[in-house]
């Protein structure tokens, strides 16, 4: 397991080491000691997730104000582009974003601390999203903020409008949004 720094030095790209023989491949996608010992984030991950959705999903930018929710998040079928956004009001990367590729070919998973907005887009014709979460997912407390919030500037690699849920329609902007101490 290797781990990349990203523009935010909290936000962590995890490559696995993956183990290619004539039947085909194995990983470990989480290995609790071995993530302490390289990321210094002694985890205690109690849901796991997954999620599948056609080309052009944007699903967030979501975090949750109260239980906020560490992620380890990756992509087993498909492709998407990846963002997380530092929403901790007192952080000198307070509104800045980080994006990747996460594919089932480049295997790569994102650590996203408490303390961020998450969301992706597809760019494949389907993609299935996979995340473990350090705290239960609370629907009272869940915010969204718009994925196309010019204060943030995300440079999505969408083809036209994204297909975005309701809820993601009527997103807050950063400005207006509840943000982390
Ligand atoms: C998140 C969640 C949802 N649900 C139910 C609630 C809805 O009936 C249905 C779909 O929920 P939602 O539209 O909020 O799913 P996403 O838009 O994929 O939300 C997620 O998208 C971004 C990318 C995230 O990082 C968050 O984990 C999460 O907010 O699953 C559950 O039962 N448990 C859960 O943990």
């Amino acid at each position: 397991m290797k781990v990349i720094t990203t523009a935010i030095p909290d936000v962590l790209i995890i490559e696995p080491n993956v183990f290619g023989d004539e039947r085909g491949f194995f990983f470990e996608s989480f290995n609790r000691r071995r993530f302490a010992e390289l990321t210094g984030c002694d985890v205690d991950f109690v849901q796991d997730n997954h999620s599948r959705s056609v080309k052009n999903v944007l699903r967030g930018l979501h975090y949750q104000i109260r239980q906020p929710q560490g992620k380890l998040v990756r992509v087993v079928q498909g492709a998407v582009f990846d963002v997380a956004v530092d929403i901790r009001r007192s952080s000198p990367s307070f509104g800045q974003s980080v994006g990747l590729e996460l594919s089932a070919e480049n295997k790569r998973m994102l650590w996203i601390p408490e303390g961020f907005a998450h969301g992706f887009v597809v760019i494949s014709e389907t993609a299935e999203f996979l995340y473990k979460t350090t705290d239960y997912w609370a629907p009272e407390f869940e915010r969204s903020i718009a994925w196309n919030d010019p204060a943030i500037g995300i440079q999505w690699p969408l083809q036209g409008e994204p297909a975005l849920s309701v809820k993601d329609q009527q997103a807050t902007s950063l400005a207006e949004a509840e943000h982390f101490a």
